[in-house]
């Protein structure tokens, strides 16, 4: 099947920052991703949906399940997958660093809400990330977003680590940045081998924070209590 498809010249969209040929750290996407509209899409998926429910022997006539393959669907397109669509890729504003804050500036315990790719199944977590300027800074809200926009996607944590370390690189103009991801998978907890205690925890150290001393400060301030 993926032998069939028209796979665009990655180039071409590379702005938009989604096929992955050349590029390991983008998504799996197809050349066909963005034909059809969302709303086209949700009418697609809500029919799948139905047919997984009714297989199921599910009563879709019932009051509470009656709109259920319409709100799944609604909720794969607009939220749970919507990072898929570069149109809601978040705008990182910089700015100077005209203040030469010289040392690193860290967002913690960012929360991650993301779907693992595998499963279709939640992962809920932390990320925290890390750089130090080259001169520019970027908003604080953006590394919140930018986590949240690519946590939107089925993903497994490992590109999800990766995209937004690259996606602040690029922002950032400095390899420089950093970013440690600490998350459970309910395909691990909720099924399967069911080990409710355990997490994953993911790491991507660009430039300066392939140094351990940077990767310790980095995770002493993670660890630092928040009082306030
Ligand atoms: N590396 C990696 N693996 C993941 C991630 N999320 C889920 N997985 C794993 O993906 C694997 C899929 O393995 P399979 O053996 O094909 O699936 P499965 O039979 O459902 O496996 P079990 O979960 O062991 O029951 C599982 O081991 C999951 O734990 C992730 O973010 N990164
Ligand atoms: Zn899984």
């Amino acid at each position: 099947m993926s032998q069939e498809i028209d796979i665009m010249n990655y180039e071409e969209i590379d702005d938009i920052g989604d096929n992955h040929i050349g590029d390991v750290t983008k998504t799996p996407m197809r050349a066909d991703a963005f034909e059809l509209s969302d709303a086209e899409k949700i009418e697609k998926i809500q029919k799948n949906v139905k047919e997984i429910m009714e297989t199921l022997g599910l009563d879709l006539t019932d009051d509470s399940l009656q709109g259920t393959p319409r709100r799944v669907a609604k909720a794969y397109v607009k939220e749970l997958f919507g990072g898929l669509n570069p149109e809601t890729k978040p705008k990182l504003s910089t700015f100077n660093n005209s203040y030469q804050y010289g040392e690193m500036l860290v967002e913690k315990n960012i929360v991650v809400y993301s779907t693992c790719e595998h499963h279709l199944l939640p992962i809920i977590g932390r990320a925290h990330v890390a750089y130090i300027s080259k001169g520019t800074v970027v908003g604080l809200s953006k590394m919140n977003r930018i986590v949240d926009h690519f946590a939107k996607r089925p993903q497994v944590q490992e590109r999800l680590t990766r995209q937004v370390v690259k996606a602040l690189q690029e922002a950032l103009g400095t390899e420089d940045v950093a970013c440690i991801i600490d998350a459970k998978h309910l395909c691990v907890n909720s099924r399967g081998v069911k080990d409710i205690e355990s997490s994953t925890v993911t790491a991507e150290f660009g430039g300066a924070f392939k140094n351990v001393d940077k990767q310790k400060e980095f995770r002493d301030y993670i660890k630092l209590e928040t009082k306030f």
